[in-house]
């Protein structure tokens, strides 16, 4: 460990931050005209950083809310922005960071934080783990064809890139969040997403769907051609719906437009059924499968009890080894969550916790992976349906 000290940061001197995370990631500081577009985004008081005594680290996060299994809503501190200047690493700075940020999570009564991660071995340690994943597909839009009974959807409208802007914080916060993981977008991230959709280098549109009550979803996306006669590609940027209508028509309407030879959009829910919307399902590949939420319960006995459970009782056992007061064993049940001194019908640590929380996992599968101990196969068969949700959790929004 060498020696800095932690400290929230002054709003003049969130420029500098930002510039030390933006190197770390090998990014060229921002120009006075850049930092004017990006400094309304910087929520007072949500930053912090390492002095040694020059600024050597920094974290930060913004206020948001997580939609929880069940359909509660708690707070959640929206993690961004973590760096260590690169002559400083592996000393301990984002250790002494990440507890200071725990620290004031615990003073403002936050009880879960999220965060998106640029490699995916650094936060386990410190208790998030990976509790949505997110597929990449694409789709050949030249022989995907709608099957029959697929929805006709409704009417669709298009803004350009200056109504985009305008519009989409509105036609976001209207649409209900409904998968477990799914967020409220703070004010403070319009601002950045502002800036991607200006840097892009083709037309921005964004398609607005209007079913039978309204508005239910929209899409916003750019088409990429190398030349004139080269393929082109249509890049999904974002794609928020109500219902199977809306899905369904914005889907429609992607596949109509013009000179776009293959479709691709990022992330999407695991289970969300894009490929069944075709004859053949084949024409829509999946890319990849990432990591798309990494969720910290930042207090464990608020989140198991802010959730609901189905199914028979299951004793859990948390080793939490970077917020000690976690660590306890629980009871959950279909009445909720309680402490208990009972003996454990599981075992795990906090990040394994955080991937069960939100039921991107399976607990019988992370037990074959060695993150779960079982006292048997019925305490998993219980545990699988205990944390079992409806759909697949998903944040859905970048930070
Ligand atoms: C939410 C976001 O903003 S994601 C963006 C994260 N930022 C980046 O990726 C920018 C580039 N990287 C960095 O700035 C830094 O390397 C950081 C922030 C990832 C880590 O900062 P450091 O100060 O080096 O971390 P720290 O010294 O506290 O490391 C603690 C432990 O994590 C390990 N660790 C840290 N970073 C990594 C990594 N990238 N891969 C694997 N292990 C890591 C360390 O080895 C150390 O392990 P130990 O306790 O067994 O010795």
């Amino acid at each position: 460990m060498s020696d800095f000290s932690v400290r929230l940061l002054r709003p003049d001197e969130d420029r500098a931050a930002t510039d030390v995370f933006r190197r770390a990631l090998h990014a060229r500081e921002m120009t006075d005209e850049e930092w004017s577009a990006i400094s309304p985004s910087m929520q007072p008081d949500r930053g912090f950083g390492a002095f040694d005594p020059e600024l050597i680290g920094t974290v930060r996060s913004f206020d948001s809310e997580v939609t929880l299994p069940g359909g509660g809503i708690t707070p959640l501190a929206a993690v961004s922005l973590v760096g260590v200047r690169a002559d400083r690493i592996r000393r301990g700075v984002l250790t002494g960071l990440m507890r200071a940020q725990f620290e004031d999570f615990a003073a403002r009564d936050v009880p879960a934080a999220m965060l998106h991660a640029s490699e995916g071995a650094i936060y386990g340690r410190f208790g998030y783990g990976i509790a949505a994943r997110g597929k990449s597909i694409e789709i050949d839009r030249h022989r995907a064809r709608f099957r029959q009974e697929v929805p006709a959807g409704g009417q669709i409208s298009l803004l350009d890139l200056e109504s985009t802007i305008e519009q989409w914080p509105s036609l976001f916060d209207a649409l209900p969040r409904t998968r477990p993981g799914m967020i409220a977008r703070s004010p403070h991230l319009w601002p950045g997403y502002e800036r991607e959709v200006r840097r892009a280098t083709t037309p921005v549109t964004t398609a607005v769907h209007r079913g039978a009550d309204g508005v239910d979803g929209y899409v916003t996306y750019t088409v990429e051609r190398a030349k004139f006669d080269a393929p082109s590609l249509l890049k999904v940027q974002s794609f928020h719906y109500a219902g199977p209508d809306a899905f369904a028509g914005l889907w429609r309407y992607l596949l109509s437009v013009d000179l776009v030879d293959r479709i691709t959009a990022e992330k999407r829910p695991l289970d969300e059924p894009v490929e069944l919307l075709f004859a053949d399902p084949r024409r829509v590949t999946v890319q990849k499968t990432q990591d798309e939420g990494w969720l910290r319960l930042v207090d464990v006995a608020r989140m198991l009890g802010a959730r609901t459970y189905r199914s028979e009782p299951v004793v859990i056992e948390v080793t939490d080894r970077f917020l000690d007061h976690n660590s306890g064993r629980y009871r959950l049940s279909e009445d909720g969550a309680v402490r208990t001194t009972g003996p454990a019908d599981l075992a795990m640590d906090a990040d394994t916790l955080s991937m069960l929380y939100l039921g991107g996992w399976r607990a019988s599968d992370l037990a074959v992976a060695g993150r779960v101990r079982a006292t048997g196969e019925l305490a998993l068969e219980r545990a699988d349906l205990l944390f079992g949700t409806r759909v697949n959790p998903w944040c859905g929004t970048f930070f």
